[in-house]
């Protein structure tokens, strides 16, 4: 089943989605290296609404670059505190892969969840958190913004809120001025 992960991820996952079979998988020269965490408690997940640089306007998790001399796990903790102000059990949950026209690297994340968290969330300069109940629920909260969120978000979040592992990889391209997925494959963890 490996043989049919895009390059750029490793393992072992069934197809769970795809798109795009017209395209050829971008070649990438470069990979930066990055981290996204999820705060996944009860039937509610807090995402940060970016306020600035790449992505701003879009909601996300809370992450960014991993620095030179750091782990990725290091990273994902220091991102969550600097742009949520909190602390996090964080596990690794996820790997997902992008292109993007125009970027010269490609962008390899680390995805991270936690259930629990300690200390007060706070708005910080870079993120404004807010929490978004799971599709069904009656919680007394907004939906997930996945038309404020990137485009392949809306494939592989039903896996980040079932508790199924995945990997997934996604190219964009500017389409008549728009930034959307061109081809993308998402894959999960076998049923066990
Ligand atoms: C293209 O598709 C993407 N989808 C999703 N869901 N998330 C993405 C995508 N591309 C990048 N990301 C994530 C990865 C990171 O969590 C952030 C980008 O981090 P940022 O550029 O804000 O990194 P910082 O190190 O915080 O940067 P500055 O310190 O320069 O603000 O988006």
């Amino acid at each position: 089943m490996s043989s049919t992960l895009p390059p750029g991820l490793q393992g072992e996952y069934e197809e769970h989605v795809s798109g795009g079979d017209a395209s050829r998988w971008e070649i990438f020269d470069k990979i930066r290296h990055y981290t996204n965490a999820f705060i996944v408690q009860g039937e509610k997940i807090l995402l940060g609404h970016k306020k600035r640089g790449f992505a701003k306007g879009m909601y996300n998790g809370f992450g960014g670059k991993v620095e030179h001399g750091e782990t990725s796990a290091d990273a994902a903790l220091r991102e969550l505190e600097e742009e949520a102000g909190i602390q996090a059990p964080l596990q690794h949950f996820a790997v997902l892969f992008f292109t993007l026209e125009g970027l010269e690297s490609a962008f390899y994340i680390d995805i991270y969840r936690a259930a629990d968290f300690s200390g007060d969330i706070v708005e910080t300069d870079e993120m404004r958190p807010q929490w978004f109940r799971f599709p069904g629920s009656t919680a007394d909260l907004p939906d997930i913004p996945l038309e404020h969120m990137w485009q392949t978000d809306k494939h592989w979040m039903p896996l980040l809120l079932s508790n199924r592992q995945f990997v997934g990889r996604a190219d964009y391209k500017i389409v008549d001025g728009e930034t959307r997925p061109v081809k993308w494959w998402i894959g999960k963890t076998h049923a066990s």
